[in-house]
Order: structure tokens, then C-alpha cells, then sequence
């Protein structure tokens, strides 16, 4: 991590009655850093983002912003007193007010003409100066999100909370916004933590990304090192497509299965132990001149790439990535090779 840690988690637990939902909950987001909280449904995301802005208290650990201890032992403040920002799913605006009107709400403290200009800086920002006395009903849904960030960056939050804040788009504009929203916090230098379960929302968005599974998190780190370096077969499912071959360790650092044998650091079990080895679709090379072959069972168009389903002489399934004009009809054999440069595999 670079710079000051703006917001640390510190074995954060949340309960309701007898049930755990948080689990040990620790991470750091530096300042201007952006991260995300990246899980299936129920796993915990949205109660982790209302524990740090103090909607929701905690039952153990602690929460810090900028060096204050805002929950924990020592007491709770209270929302207001934490000076952070938030965007929800659905927006939440005013219907009653235009957007000028909703994105100055929050800045009753402002004299007049500072709050008109503040709220004329934060429509530039976000590209809707000529929408300032517009009304919600009659903006599309992504100008609608584009006015909640405005409101919640207005009062120049310490930390910015996103929730599920591009869901109720389409994937396309999805993605887009992703990237506005990116530039914009970044220009801005804003700490912002997004809680999402779409992969390809965090990874247009954060620096970091945290992947939760039952209340607990499985992983914190960079949308690289997730997808390359899976911390458990969680994960490695969960981020990126994917499927597993059976191995053998058959030496120290060394496995065995179809596709060959190759250097594997695997620590969780000795020699002879059987593995799950991860194959990514960029793992397996289609290749004509290869001995070794597999049989097309499925294709799915992708534009500049055919994703084929393959299967291998045992029966077991790869994925393949393959420059489109390489097509090949299901039931085809064809050459594949395998072009790995590290090999993750975990103990069964
Ligand atoms: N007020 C509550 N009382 C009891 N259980 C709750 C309460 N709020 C959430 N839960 C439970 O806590 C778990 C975590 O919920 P949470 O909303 O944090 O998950 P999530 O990852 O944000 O899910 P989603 O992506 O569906 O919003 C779920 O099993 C949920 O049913």
C-alpha cells in the first residue's frame, strides 16, 4: 500500500441476534485509494459498507478513518459525525427537487452564492451543467447516478461509499460509467470504497479488491493477483472464468496431470498428494501443429475471440480463447497447447 491508510478495518465482526455476518473483517484503504468489496449475494458486502459509515454497529474489532477510532471499544459515532459519503443503488434522490437542488442539499452550511458555485463545480464535474433545473423523473437512469455522486461528493466527504451504484443500468453503460466514475475520484484524489458483485464493475473501478465469501474476506489485493493468484478456490471461481484439472504432486514443487508436468509451489499437501490445477481460457493455446488434441463441445462468440468449451481425452473440460477466424465446428478435434506461466493448484 502506498500513502496514508485513510480507512482501516480491524477484525471487524457484525451480528444480528446469534447469527455472525461479519467475520473478522480487516483491511486498508489508502487515501485517494479506491477499493471494492467484491462478493455473491448475502456474503456481507452491504453490511460491511453500513458498519464503516455507522449505520450499523459493530459487535467486535474496530473501524479508524484518518486516524480517528469510530467504532469500536472506545464508543460509535454516530453517521454525521464520520464525514463520509454515500451513493446507494436506487440513487435516492429527491423527486421534489431539480438537480441543482438535490446535489446543494447537504450544504446548508454554505452561504448562498459559495453553495451555487459548489453545486455548478460538482454538475461540471460529473458533465450535467445543462441539466441543473432538470427534475429526476426525466433523466435517464445513468444521469440520475451521475447526479447522487454529485450529491455525495458535495460536502467533500472524507470517504466515499458506493453501493451497488451502477446495478440498476445496463451492462454497458455500466462499464462506461465505471471508468467516469474512476476518473472523476481520481482527479479528485477521493477515497472511495464500492461494494459490488459484478467483476467487471471492480475491476474497471478499483485499485483494490477485496472478495468475500460468508462474511469473511478471502482476499484483498489487485484485480491481477486475483485472477492470477487465487488465494483459495473460492476466489478462484468466483474472479475470472476458469476450470480445474486433477494433479498429482509428483516430486517437491513439481505436479503431474493431462496436460503435462510443471513447477508448482504447492504447500498444503506432500508427494502424492492430488490437487485441483486452475486453467484460465488464455492458458490453453489453440495450436494445429500440436499433438496433443481436444474436442470442440461448445462455442460462444466473443467478437475478436471464439471462448471454446474443450474436452480433453479423459473427458475432463478446458476452456480456450481463440482469435475468431479460427473457426472450428463442435465435435471438431483440434491442436491445443498449453502456454502457462505460473501454475496455481490447491490441495483437495
Ligand atoms: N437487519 C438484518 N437482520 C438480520 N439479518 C440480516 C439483516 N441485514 C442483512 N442480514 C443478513 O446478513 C447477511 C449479509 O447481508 P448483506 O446485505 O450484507 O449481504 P450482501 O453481500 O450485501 O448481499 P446483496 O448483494 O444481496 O445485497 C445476509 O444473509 C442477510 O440475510
Amino acid at each position: 500500500m502506498n500513502g496514508k491508510p485513510l480507512l482501516t478495518l480491524d477484525s471487524v465482526q457484525v451480528r444480528y441476534r446469534e447469527r455472525v455476518v461479519l467475520d473478522g473483517l480487516s483491511l486498508t484503504l489508502a487515501a485517494g485509494e479506491i477499493g471494492c468489496l467484491l462478493g455473491p449475494s448475502g456474503c456481507g458486502k452491504t453490511t460491511a459498507l453500513r458498519a464503516i459509515a455507522g449505520f450499523e454497529p459493530i459487535t467486535g474489532g474496530s473501524i479508524h478513518l484518518n486516524g480517528d477510532t469510530v467504532a469500536g471499544e472506545t464508543g460509535h459515532w454516530p453517521p454525521q459525525r464520520r464525514g463520509i459519503g454515500m451513493v446507494f443503488q436506487d440513487y435516492a434522490l429527491f423527486p421534489h427537487l431539480d438537480v441543482a437542488g438535490n446535489v446543494g442539499f447537504g450544504l446548508d452550511r454554505l452561504s448562498k452564492p459559495e453553495r451555487k458555485r459548489r453545486v455548478e463545480e460538482l454538475l461540471a464535474v460529473v458533465g450535467l451543467a445543462d441539466l441543473s433545473h432538470a427534475y429526476p423523473h426525466a433523466l435517464s437512469g445513468g444521469q440520475q447516478q451521475r447526479v447522487a455522486l454529485a450529491r455525495a461528493l458535495a460536502p467533500a466527504p472524507r470517504l466515499l461509499l458506493l453501493d451497488e451504484p451502477f446495478s440498476n443500468l445496463d451492462v454497458e453503460l455500466r462499464e462506461k460509467l465505471s471508468f467516469e466514475v474512476r476518473e472523476i475520484l481520481k482527479v479528485r484524489g477521493i477515497t472511495a470504497l464500492l461494494v459490488t458483485h459484478d467483476q467487471h464493475e471492480a475491476f474497471a473501478l478499483a485499485d483494490r479488491i477485496g472478495v468475500m465469501h460468508q462474511g469473511r474476506l478471502c482476499q484483498w489485493d489487485s484485480a491481477y493477483r486475483l485472477y492470477h493468484e487465487p488465494a483459495n478456490r473460492f476466489v478462484a471461481d468466483f474472479v475470472g472464468e476458469g476450470t480445474f484439472l486433477p494433479g498429482t504432486v509428483v516430486e517437491a514443487g513439481q505436479i503431474e496431470f493431462e496436460l503435462g508436468r510443471r513447477t508448482c509451489p504447492v504447500s498444503c499437501c506432500g508427494i502424492g498428494g492430488q490437487v485441483a490445477v486452475l486453467l484460465r481460457p488464455d492458458d490453453i493455446q489453440h495450436d494445429d501443429a500440436s499433438p496433443m488434441r481436444a474436442q470442440v463441445v461448445k462455442k460462444a462468440f466473443r467478437g475478436a475471440e471464439f471462448l471454446y468449451t474443450l474436452a480433453l481425452p479423459s473427458g475432463h473440460k478446458v476452456l480456450s480463447l481463440v482469435p475468431s477466424h479460427h473457426d472450428h465446428a463442435i465435435g471438431e478435434m483440434i491442436g491445443i497447447r498449453l502456454e502457462i506461466d505460473h501454475v496455481i493448484a490447491f490441495c483437495e
